[in-house]
């Protein structure tokens, strides 16, 4: 942000105007979402953020309410648009340890935006803290303060829970990462008057996950087609009493769009599977032997592997076949324990054989698989970033705010799981979803970020009493509501 700030300002949009601008968003949201509210007390800190919420105490004021304004240190010691604005406020400012939170009935959280560049210590936290036990509804400008809005975590002990977050140009990591997104609560985006040169000037870290990132290659069945041309999709069994992931991935894989869909995997388990599936396909194969042949020969587009397969020697030995048969695959469980602490094995295996892969592990399976070797505290978008990179494979790496990161640098961060998708399975589906557009022709970068889409979307239509055996169910759900197609 401070490269578009600095290049909307060289193409000549004054920072005075840009903060105008911000403060007006400010005080909008404040009259917009408390009507009611007349009595506003502001915090405003040392920087640019300070400057902010003096824009916005003088726009407020303008409208009638009762402001005050608390600032952090001495009027004197605000430079630059801040002190000008600070200038133009005419109402009463207090000093910070003076805040008077009691006769306030809206808090806005000026006291540190973009700059934050340490915990809060010593006055700033003890009124941050104060703030949140107020029990008034907390407004915050630009990220609440006390958050690290490239991470999405707090920087030390001491963080505004906002209500509400007025932002501006674009959404930061942090508005989207957790924890960052619940200590935002509602994000309201506003247009300041950044030109678009000036933002196409800074190239963002991520996009948020959204149909237009991917849209324009999701596959359309064409009515010319027949089912092994919609794609075909392998799922390498586990053993019979795991194979319930297998299966939810199979099912999931045919959901979304696949033309044939076939488990495989020696016969015990085939027979369970067989009181359970009708339009999913049975393969029965020896793992040491065959599956690469079915792989190679079987018009086969994608494979999935991980779900319920077991760490065991025929698990391995099937999975080896798998890489050196190339082709697309999807990476799931299993595979994480493994190749446990040895990433760049796997990375090898990926690359020696050819494969697009799309991995998708959660926060605990990603620290098997990396070991130490991605820094735990860089954001959640650098890590996957990272793993991408080493591995030569799109990585999904799971949770509430799901990243996709591509090796290409690319990356997409979920925002649509409802907190009921954290439920035994729900990672299953989510493999065979991807497998199912990465057989249809889907890119894997934009084959998972679809797939985590649906996932969210599949869920959201079911609603809450959600359990993975609904999930592959609510998947027509979400492409119709893709298909509707009033997100961007
Ligand atoms: N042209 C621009 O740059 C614009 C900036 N805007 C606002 O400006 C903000 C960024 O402003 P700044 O870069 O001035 O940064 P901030 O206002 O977030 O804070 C920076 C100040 O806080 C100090 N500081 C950092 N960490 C501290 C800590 N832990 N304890 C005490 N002091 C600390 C810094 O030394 C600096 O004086 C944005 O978040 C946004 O609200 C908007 O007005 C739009 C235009
Ligand atoms: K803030």
């Amino acid at each position: 942000m401070a490269k578009v700030d600095a290049a909307a300002i060289a193409a000549g949009t004054s920072g005075v105007a840009l903060m105008e601008n911000a403060g007006g968003a400010v005080a909008d949201v404040c009259a917009r979402d408390w009507r009611d509210v007349r009595r506003v007390l502001i915090l405003a800190g040392p920087g640019n953020n300070g400057g902010d919420g003096f824009v916005a105490a003088r726009r407020l004021a303008e409208a009638g309410h009762d402001v005050v304004v608390a600032l952090a240190g001495d009027l004197a010691s605000l430079k630059g648009d801040a002190a000008e604005m600070a200038e133009r406020w005419m109402g009463r400012t207090v000093d910070l340890v003076e805040a008077p939170f009691g006769w306030a009935e809206l808090v806005v959280d000026a006291l540190f935006g973009a700059g934050l560049s340490r915990p809060l210590d010593g006055r700033s936290a003890a009124a941050v803290r104060a703030a949140n036990d107020s029990g008034r509804p907390i407004l915050a400008v630009d990220v609440p303060s006390g958050l690290d809005g490239a991470t999405g975590r707090p920087l030390g002990d001491a963080c505004v829970r906002a209500d509400a977050t007025v932002t501006f140009v674009r959404l930061k990591p942090g508005h989207v990462l957790l924890p960052g997104r619940a200590l935002c609560g509602r994000v309201h985006l506003a247009d300041i008057g950044a030109p678009d040169s000036a933002i196409a000037a800074a190239r963002p870290a991520a996009m948020l996950n959204r149909p237009a990132l991917w849209r324009s290659s999701f596959p359309e069945p064409s009515i010319e087609g027949h089912k092994y041309s919609r794609g075909h999709v392998a799922v390498w069994s586990g053993p019979p009493l795991a194979g319930g992931a297998s299966r939810l991935a199979a099912a999931s894989a045919l959901r979304a769009g696949a033309g044939a869909v076939t488990l495989v995997g020696p016969r015990p388990a085939l027979e369970h599977h067989a009181a359970h599936v009708t339009a999913v396909m049975l393969r029965e194969l020896d793992p040491r032997a065959g599956w690469s042949d079915f792989l190679a020969d079987r018009r086969v587009n994608a494979w999935v592997f991980g779900p319920g397969a077991g760490d065991t020697e025929a698990s391995r030995e099937a999975l080896d076949q798998g890489f050196s048969s190339g082709g697309c695959a999807v990476l799931d469980a299993d595979v994480f324990s493994i190749f446990e602490d040895r990433p760049e094995e796997l990375g090898a295996a990926i690359e020696d054989g050819g494969v697009e892969a799309v991995l998708t592990p959660h926060e605990g399976e990603f620290a098997r698989l990396m070991g130490g070797r991605v820094e735990k505290d860089a954001s959640k978008i650098d890590r996957a970033k990272a793993a991408a990179a080493l591995l030569g494979a799109t990585v999904v790496l799971k949770g509430p705010d799901t990243v996709v990161a591509s090796p290409d640098g690319r990356a997409a961060v979920a925002d649509n799981a409802p907190a009921y998708l954290a439920t035994a399975g729900a990672g299953d589906v989510l493999a065979g979803i991807a497998a199912g557009l990465l057989a249809q022709g889907m890119p894997c970068f934009e084959a998972a970020a679809a797939a985590v889409w649906l996932h969210g979307e599949a869920a959201k239509s079911f609603g809450r009493g959600l359990t993975a055996d609904d999930l592959p169910y609510a998947i027509p759900a979400a492409l119709r509501a893709l298909e509707n197609g009033d997100r961007s």
